[in-house]
């Protein structure tokens, strides 16, 4: 099995090929300057927040084009068997990181499928290195692709990725989400100023 293409041997499930009149993703005016670290977009979040004690802690950090790169180290917390990490957890670090390609678009959007490899075992206390871009969007949809390499940026592939992310509008976590945390993130300045930029994607 190859594991230098980071779409990996096969496309995956038919609804993460792009339509045939999908469209090259366009980095928004405003995005990140490539090598600006992103940031969290909410303190809770298990995949980038500060908030979570054995959350993923994940730094993103935009690349060229629709890219991004992201690097997170497994922790005790994370183990499924002795000493390597849940498969479950990687998969949140992929999902993180491709998420974190909207913050280019300047568009929300949540995961609509998402399909992990798993080529090779992740140890605890490896620093995993993610890279990942848009291929594609369609109307709401954003087709995105990742792959997560171990032993520094250039090593084996441990882990990859496609998925197919859904745009959707802030009224989707005020009308779904707990409304303790809601409440909370709506008293929250930062927590607003950080979604009013994504509001005005013209
Ligand atoms: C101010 C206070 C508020 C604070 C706000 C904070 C802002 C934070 C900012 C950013 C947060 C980002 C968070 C990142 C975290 C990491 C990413 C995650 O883990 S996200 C969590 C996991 N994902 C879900 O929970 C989705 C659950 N699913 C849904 O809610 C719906 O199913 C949804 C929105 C995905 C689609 O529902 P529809 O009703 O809007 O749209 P339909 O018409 O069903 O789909 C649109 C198109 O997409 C295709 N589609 C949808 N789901 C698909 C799937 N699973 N597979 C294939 N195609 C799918 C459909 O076939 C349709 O395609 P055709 O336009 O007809 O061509």
């Amino acid at each position: 099995m190859s594991t230098e293409n980071p779409r990996g041997p096969s496309p995956g499930h038919p609804a993460l090929i792009p339509p045939a009149d999908a469209l090259r993703p366009v980095r928004h005016p405003d995005a990140p300057a490539p090598g600006e670290l992103l940031g969290t977009h909410y303190d809770h979040c298990f995949g980038c927040g500060g908030a979570q004690p054995h959350g993923l802690h994940l730094q993103a950090r935009a690349g060229d084009g629709v890219s991004i790169t992201a690097e997170f180290t497994v922790q005790a917390a994370h183990q499924g068997a002795p000493g390597l990490a849940h498969g479950g957890v990687l998969t949140s670090a992929l999902d993180e990181t491709l998420g974190s390609l909207n913050w280019l678009l300047r568009t929300i959007a949540v995961t609509g499928r998402l399909e992990t490899d798993f080529v090779r075992p992740v140890p605890v206390d490896t620093q995993l290195f993610l890279q990942a871009e848009v291929t594609a969007v369609a109307g709401r949809k954003i087709y995105s692709t990742a792959v997560g390499r171990i032993g520094g940026p250039a090593g084996p592939v441990a882990v990859r990725a496609n998925a197919l992310f859904i745009e959707v509008k802030v009224d989707h976590f005020i009308d779904n989400g707990r409304q303790v945390e809601i409440q909370a993130a709506m008293a929250d300045p930062d927590q607003i100023r950080r979604v009013r930029a994504f509001e005005v994607n013209p």
